[in-house]
């Protein structure tokens, strides 16, 4: 079988006063094409580390990752980036829009990238926010913006184009309990639409989201749901889940 995301063996080291501290010992996490799996673990466990090395923005000590049929440890700094601007969609804790653009413009900026004339791209960003209740705000820049405003406009903006990669770190982490249901469920649609993903998160509600979930303790995976075992969904939006309109285009 060829996994969405492959990362084998993965090791990696961070300097801890005088002694170097191993985040992640030989962790090896694949996941399947049509997949989401949620990380989970305690505060530090190398979460957003393993997210990272998968984002390719960090390059792990040891251990290899395959994502979008791309050998990251073979690709140059160009590649990568080229990877995460047409391959991924990307959801930080933090810094997860450009401050100098309206949230309209961020969240066309990667529809722009795809190749997408910028006027329609700006078009379909104004439908993007407006179907979330955030035409209001749409020409504002993040700075006049809640942090939930940008939260949310952040998950839209990653999951605006046809990104089939998608990576997540506490997604909705800024958001109260209605606005962080809406976003899994942006993300679950997004995956069901025929993406593939990581999501970090510290939720259990979140991560029943999820197809599955593996639990990250002391840089190695203590526990893995497997791809057999089905998460329900939280039940107050179980229902409306198949009834969620796409936002994003995907077929
Ligand atoms: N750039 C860095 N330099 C040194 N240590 C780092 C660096 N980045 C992370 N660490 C350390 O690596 C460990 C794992 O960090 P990481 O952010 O991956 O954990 P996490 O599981 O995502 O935590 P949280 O749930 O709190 O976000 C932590 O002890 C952290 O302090």
């Amino acid at each position: 079988m060829s996994y969405a995301i492959e990362a084998s063996g993965i090791t990696h080291t961070f300097p801890d006063g005088q002694s170097p501290r191993v985040v992640l010992d030989s962790v090896d996490l694949r996941v399947a094409p049509g997949e989401l799996v949620a990380i989970m673990g305690p505060s530090g466990s190398g979460k957003s580390t393993l997210l990272n090395i998968v984002a390719g923005l960090l390059e792990p000590e040891a251990g290899n990752v395959l994502v979008a049929d791309t050998l990251l440890r073979s690709a140059t700094t160009a590649e990568r980036t080229i990877l995460r601007r047409q391959a991924f969609g990307i959801v930080f804790q933090r810094n997860n829009l450009v401050d100098a653009l309206t949230l309209e413009e961020n969240v066309a900026l990667p529809l722009e990238l795809n190749g997408i004339n910028p006027r329609i791209a700006l078009k379909q960003a104004r439908l993007i926010l407006d179907d979330q209740g955030l035409g209001d705000v749409a020409r504002l820049f993040p700075a006049q913006a809640s942090g939930g405003q940008r939260q949310l406009t952040a998950v839209l903006a990653a999951l605006s184009s046809k990104r089939h990669i998608l990576l997540a770190d506490e997604p909705t982490g800024a958001l109260d309990t209605a606005s962080g249901d809406e976003v899994m469920r942006l993300i679950r649609n997004h995956i069901d639409a025929g993406a593939s993903g990581l999501l970090v998160t510290h939720s259990a509600r979140d991560a029943a989201w999820a197809d599955r979930v593996v639990y990250l303790q002391d840089g190695a995976i203590s526990s893995d749901t497997g791809s057999s075992h089905s998460f329900g969904f939280p039940t107050s939006t179980q229902s409306s889940l198949s009834d969620f309109p796409t936002t994003d285009g995907t077929p």
